[in-house]
């Protein structure tokens, strides 16, 4: 365990080589970060490359089988997951589902639900809520408690362009005013919030880490989407140098394939930036979303989504 200091850029979670077993198969395995107080670390990857699983072990709601996972003595998590398990044929109004699983004052209450925006909404049904503002209750629901370590699970899920940048200004907000430590995961192979201060891309194992490229210093991105997009969104671009096949075998450059890869392979480039491979392209013409709603009350999944990006990478 680390030790409890209260400074901020003390380290709240480390994980050292971990790997979770499930099954018989690893779902991830040599995954290694940390996160400190104040930091912003965003964890990106394909569907099923293990995102949630490394951040359920960083907070131990799941038990690694290798590695080790240090966490600061009495470490306070916030967590948003990505899925919640609600009945959404019965009626929730925002101030129940903020004390589902536990008694607030009503003073925190109101100035959780004041910096999440969404005050005026305490009353509403929260099937009745739009994407964005479901995100936000549960934002709200997850820093009453002030946490140490704030856990976002695609937080800007079923959440349009400018609902995306309001969310993770929000996300910013929090975070320079509580001091808090963020891990957020992220969908979206090349696009991440500016403040980031390192991306994890995950695919099983940790393919390759860095800061993101601020993206306010190209003209080009500000002509098109604004300052304030800018400011907010950042383009992690990278470099891997082999490619994972859809039967879970990896080709190597030099051609060879094997059965899998680990960062003890030795062919891993970590924290290269390079944006050499063109099938991690992103077109950012209209930002290339293509936001689909499901219909939350059908699903267990709130306000899934389906992104589409042209560009979308074939991940190495
Ligand atoms: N308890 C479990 N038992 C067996 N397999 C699991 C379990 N939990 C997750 N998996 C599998 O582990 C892999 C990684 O899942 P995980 O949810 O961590 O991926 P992810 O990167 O967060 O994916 P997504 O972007 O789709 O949310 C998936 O193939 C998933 O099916």
């Amino acid at each position: 365990m680390l030790s409890p200091a209260n400074k901020r850029g003390e380290q709240l979670v480390s994980l050292e080589d971990v790997g979770v077993l499930r099954g018989g198969r690893w779902l991830v395995r040599g995954v290694d970060f940390s996160v400190s107080r104040g930091e912003i670390v965003t964890l990106i990857g394909p569907n099923g490359s293990g995102k949630s699983t490394s951040a359920k072990a960083a907070i131990g709601v799941l038990k690694p089988d290798e590695g080790r996972v240090e966490r600061l003595v009495g470490l306070k998590v916030g967590y948003v997951p990505q899925k919640l398990s609600i009945d959404w044929t019965l009626p929730l109004t925002v101030r129940r589902l903020m004390t589902l699983t536990g008694p607030l004052p009503e003073r925190e209450m109101h100035a959780a639900l004041e910096a999440a925006g969404i005050a005026h909404m305490r009353d509403a049904e929260v099937q009745h809520l739009s994407g964005g503002e479901f995100q936000r209750a549960l934002m709200a629901r997850a820093i009453a408690r002030k946490p140490d370590l704030l856990v976002l699970d695609e937080p800007v899920q079923g959440v349009d362009f400018s609902g995306e940048i309001a969310l993770y200004d929000l996300i910013k907000s929090i975070r320079n005013a509580s001091g808090c430590g963020i891990l957020l995961i992220s969908h979206d192979l090349h696009v991440v919030m500016a403040e980031t201060d390192t991306v994890i891309c995950l695919n099983g194992h940790v393919c390759c880490r860095g800061t993101p490229e601020t993206v306010s210093r190209s003209p080009e991105y500000v002509r098109l989407f604004g300052s304030r997009a800018a400011q907010t969104l950042a383009v992690y671009s990278h470099h891997h140098d082999h490619t994972h096949l859809p039967d879970g075998r990896v080709r190597h450059a030099d051609g060879s394939v094997t059965d899998y890869c680990h960062p003890e392979d030795g062919h891993h480039v970590h924290g290269t930036h390079e944006h050499t491979q063109g099938t991690h392209e992103h077109a950012h013409a209209g930002h290339g979303h293509a936001h689909a709603h499901d219909d939350h009350h059908a699903h267990d999944h709130a306000h899934g989504h389906a992104h589409s990006r042209s560009g979308e990478s074939r991940h190495a």
